[in-house]
């Protein structure tokens, strides 16, 4: 019998809503640095990422020189287009369907515009994954800054959650772990012992110092990074039965000279083993999630060359983001996030013994070095 006074979809479509494993949120927000796609974009492109950060202009002709042997073409912005698509079809599977829609820093399409689409098409809870699994100013907090930014400019009323950082999580740390032992296993089969070379984006050591919670220790960047790297080294070694040796090294330093970052650099890191006698490094770069500028040319063409002139093997490993278990690592992130928004306790999956890390930043962490911004989804 059919009640005139019920309505017949609201109450169902209520339901149903109510019951969406990704409830609260009603859209997700991929974020991420973006990158120049031809030649006239570098230009813009790096005076846009540097303005007021002081770095030499030698600095930007030499970067600007290094997009240029790709044609001006980064691979960012096609694998973050990958990446949504991938996102998509993986929820749908999952029966977590929303709109998923990618907003960059520093090029088209920006968070503020990409919010402002999400708005108007009636959405008022959003979720943000980064494309930076990592915890420090340029890595964490600097994204939080972009939706304060984002949501102001574009004038909308939005609550916006992130997932947590996730370089520990199965779907950066165990995809590395299964990649890492393929590249590997065919040198040890050989009778090589490779070394195993991470590498991450090198910061500035005051950066590296006041990342993590106000209240910590510090160095949240480097101990997260150097705490994979030793799990790594461990796990591929147990996998394929011989002791291997590893650590950690970083890439693409800029800002003044007279400023300390990061060290040691992977190339002089390459010279030095190379001295001790190693014969083949396989690098791996986990300081990222896909193939970055940083990727293709400080490692598989800078890195690449000194190997050869100091005559060892070098092997890079394929960075996550391509693989289903990256695309489906994230998805599980989400709806953990989400579980959490709903007052739920949800198990926080780490691989190995990895520490996680909360997905509202403590009051104080990973602080802007230089100029005190808004910032979304913390506690301050
Ligand atoms: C930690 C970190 C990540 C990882 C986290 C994340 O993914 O966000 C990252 C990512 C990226 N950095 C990128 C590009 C650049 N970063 C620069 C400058 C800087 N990066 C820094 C740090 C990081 N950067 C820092 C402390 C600076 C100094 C100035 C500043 O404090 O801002 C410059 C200026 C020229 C130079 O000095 O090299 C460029 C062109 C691209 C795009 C690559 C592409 O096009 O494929 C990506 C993904
Ligand atoms: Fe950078």
């Amino acid at each position: 019998m059919v009640d005139p006074e019920t309505p017949a979809v609201p109450a169902s479509a209520a339901a149903e809503q109510a019951e969406h494993p990704l409830a609260p949120y009603d859209a997700v927000l991929l974020q991420s640095f973006g990158g120049p796609e031809g030649p006239d974009e570098v230009l813009p492109f790096l005076r846009r990422v540097t303005a007021g950060r002081g770095i030499p202009d030698e600095r930007l002709v030499e970067v600007g020189a290094h997009y240029q042997l790709f044609d001006g073409v980064s691979p960012i912005n096609g694998l973050n287009r990958r990446l949504l698509s991938d996102l998509a079809t993986e929820m749908e599977q999952r029966g977590c369907s929303l709109p998923v829609a990618l907003g960059n820093r520093h090029t088209d399409p920006f968070v503020g515009d990409t919010l402002a689409d999400l708005a108007a098409g009636g959405a008022h809870r959003v979720l943000a994954v980064t494309t930076s699994a990592w915890r420090c100013w340029s890595s964490c907090r600097q994204y939080r800054e972009d939706l304060a930014k984002g949501v102001d400019a574009a004038g909308v009323d939005l609550q916006i959650d992130k997932v947590r950082p996730y370089g520990e999580h199965p779907a950066v740390a165990g995809t590395w772990a299964r990649l890492l032992t393929d590249a590997v296993r065919p040198l040890v089969e050989q009778g090589i012992r490779p070394h195993l070379l991470f590498v991450t984006h090198s910061i500035p050591e005051s950066m590296d110092e006041t990342s993590g919670p106000g209240d910590g220790e510090g160095r949240a960047y480097s101990r997260d990074q150097v705490a994979l790297a030793r799990a790594l080294v461990a796990e591929v070694s147990t996998a394929l039965g011989v002791e291997l040796d590893g650590g950690l090294s970083f890439c693409s330093r800029s800002g003044p000279p007279h400023v300390p970052w990061l060290e040691p650099d992977v190339g002089d890191r390459i010279t030095e083993l190379a001295a001790e006698g190693v014969e083949h490094v396989v690098v791996a770069p986990t300081g990222f999630v896909s193939d970055h500028m940083e990727v293709v040319y400080d490692l598989d063409t800078e890195a690449a060359e000194t190997a050869a002139e100091v005559g060892i093997g070098f092997t890079r490993v394929d960075t996550p983001q391509p693989t289903s278990s990256f695309v489906a690592g994230l998805v599980d992130l989400m709806l953990e996030r989400a579980a959490e928004a709903r007052g739920e306790e949800p198990v926080r999956v780490t691989w190995r013994d990895l520490d996680s890390h909360p997905s509202v930043c403590p009051p104080g962490c990973c602080p802007n070095l230089s100029t005190a911004a808004p910032a979304l989804c913390g506690q301050d």
